[in-house]
């Protein structure tokens, strides 16, 4: 089922998740909740602490729409094991930081491993718009928003913008 997303300023954004033991049945339902969470949001990715969950769990599909099949992945203990030397910029947002984008630069590829919903390691390397979400996810596990890139000016710009839209949501 659809789960809340936190909003930021909210300290659970910032900690450190734990990993994942093993891959339990009530670990997949949460997988599959995520995943409708973010089809829902909509979104092209989603880390478990955006749903308050402190584990290392991460879900995407950067499929665009109408460009052929989705294709969900969802990722336990994911860590990046190899990055590219070349960087590419990319417009990020963030369904923890509502309706604001700004340009982050990050490796253009990256090898990822993770443990999958069968608890069978898997290696994969991402580039484009994949390689841009699993990065800003795996972020997420480490207590890291994309705006913790800008400048500092920028951030607390944001941060203030994402303030006042959590008060007018909770007002409503
Ligand atoms: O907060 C998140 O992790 C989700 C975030 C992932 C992300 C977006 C862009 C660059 C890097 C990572 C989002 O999905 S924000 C929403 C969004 O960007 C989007 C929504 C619908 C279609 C395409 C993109
Ligand atoms: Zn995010």
């Amino acid at each position: 089922m659809k789960r809340p997303i936190l909003i930021h300023p909210d300290p659970r954004l910032k900690k450190l998740a734990d990993p994942v033991a093993d891959v339990s049945d009530t670990l997949r339902v949460l997988a599959d909740d995520m995943l409708e969470t973010m089809y829902d949001a909509p979104g092209i990715g989603l880390a478990a602490p955006q749903i308050g969950i402190l584990q290392r769990l991460i879900v995407l599909d950067c499929v665009k729409e109408g460009d052929g099949p989705a294709r969900p992945l969802v990722m336990f203990n994911p860590e990046v094991i190899a990055r590219s030397d070349e960087t590419s910029a990319y417009e990020e947002g963030c369904l923890s930081i509502p309706e604001q984008y700004a340009e982050v630069t990050r490796p253009a590829e990256v090898s990822v491993r993770w443990m999958d919903r069968d608890g069978n390691l898997r290696e994969e390397t991402f580039d484009k718009l994949w390689a841009t979400c699993v990065q800003h996810e795996i972020d997420h596990l480490d207590g890291k928003l994309f705006i913790d890139y800008l400048s500092p000016m920028k951030r607390q710009m944001m941060t203030r913008k994402s303030q006042k839209l959590k008060r007018e949501r909770a007002r409503a």
